[in-house]
């Protein structure tokens, strides 16, 4: 393969308000049966890129432990594989990941130590399907310095990416990271190729001055300098950092299109799987456009919603626009509306909850099953 692959996967983000507290945002469930990292994984191994290392640091317990088997994504191999690098105190170095350089110069060695000629930089936290080798050819083709991957975003905030102008060539003209006002609708995605020397001399230079972060340091700071070219896609993509962006991503698999593309359409999305019984529906259960994992036990009424695995709905609940993460039972004569309910939690019986003017995110902190 002429790639490996690196998965930037170790960012703290306070836009997820209580959810990150639990959990590493790639290790967000989407979809009732995968996690945020699963997409980026699967796209790495689709494309056959043999050789992955996803760099972990914030909250990474629940994440290294979705990673701690590799034959998920098929990456199970006595050459190259899965890698999970998180932060370790050296002689030379007593750092954390000060940023998403630093987090790949701690782990040069990495890089070094592989003969793949290209690198694909990906992050933990999009949702999308992505033939990196079509990135790959097109950075050839270019004789691109850096491709960056990038689509255009409509009705959603801008200013929350790196947004970007291209020339007819599209070579990148403009990048300005997370502006405060945009006069682009055209975002980078945060998927870059580069070729693996090119990506070695810049971190040893961004190592050698004390600078820590890829985008700042190196991709604008060398627009001009080097050819940094955008590789436009238009299709499914979307970036769960923000409670609202995290929200309407798993809403956006209710819809039949997205679904079909995710689910049934070539090449799947593969995730961990565990050996949970199919999810059940008792008499005077109605369920409506909905996603059910399995291990769920229904008895009230599900609308528009999506519910992770091993989730109880009592009876007379009802569950609307909504997203119930794994593990939760909800007592009898619950009404959630427009909320996300946090994992492993007990809702009392006749609880109400009702986000009026946005998501509310329900976290009731009881232990599991007492009531
Ligand atoms: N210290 C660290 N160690 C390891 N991993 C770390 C890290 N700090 C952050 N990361 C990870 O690196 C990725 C990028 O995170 P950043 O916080 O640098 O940028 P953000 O995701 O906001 O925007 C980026 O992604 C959006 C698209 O979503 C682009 O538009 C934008 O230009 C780009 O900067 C995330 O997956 C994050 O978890």
């Amino acid at each position: 393969m002429r790639a490996i692959g690196i998965i930037l996967a170790g960012g703290n983000n306070n836009k997820m308000r209580e959810l990150s507290q639990k959990r590493a945002i790639a290790a967000m469930p989407i979809a009732g049966s995968y996690r945020s990292i699963d997409f980026a994984l699967s796209n790495m191994s689709n494309s056959h890129i043999q050789k992955v290392a996803v760099l972990t640091q914030y909250n990474a317990r629940s994440l290294n432990e979705h990673l701690s088997s590799s034959k998920w994504w098929d990456f199970g191999r006595k050459q190259g594989g899965l890698y999970t690098f998180t932060p370790t105190i050296t002689a030379d170095n007593s750092f954390w990941y000060r940023g998403t350089a630093d987090a790949m110069i701690q782990n040069l060695n990495f890089l070094k130590s592989s003969h793949e000629p290209y690198v694909v930089i990906a992050s933990g936290d999009g949702v999308y399907k992505l033939d990196f080798n079509k990135v790959l050819e097109y950075h050839i083709a270019k004789r691109a310095d850096i491709s960056v991957v990038c689509t255009d975003v409509y009705g959603d905030d801008t200013t929350r990416f790196g947004c970007l102008k291209m020339n007819e060539d599209s070579r990148i003209e403009e990048f300005e990271e997370k502006p405060m006002v945009t006069r682009t609708n055209t975002v980078s995605t945060g998927i870059y190729v580069i070729r693996r020397r090119q990506l070695i001399e810049l971190l040893e230079k961004c190592a050698q001055e004390d600078r820590y972060d890829f985008v700042k340091d190196i991709l604008i700071r060398y627009k001009n300098l080097k050819r940094i070219y955008g590789y436009k896609i238009n299709t499914y993509w979307s970036n769960i950092s923000t409670v609202e962006s995290y929200y309407k991503t798993n809403m956006d698999f209710l819809k039949p299109k997205v679904r079909d593309y995710f689910f049934n359409q070539y090449p799947g999305v593969q995730s961990k799987i565990d050996d949970l019984p199919p999810a059940k529906y008792n008499p005077g259960s109605d369920v409506k456009n909905s996603l059910v994992s399995s291990g769920c036990i229904i008895n009230g009424q599900v609308e528009n919603s999506v519910l992770f695995k091993k989730v109880f709905v009592g009876n007379n609940c009802v569950i609307k626009n909504s997203i119930i993460l794994n593990d939760v039972y909800l007592g009898d004569n619950t009404h959630i509306e427009n909320c996300i309910v946090e994992s492993r939690d007990t809702i009392r019986a006749n609880s109400y909850y009702c986000g009026e003017d946005g998501i509310k995110i329900v976290v009731e902190k009881n232990e599991r099953y007492v009531l």
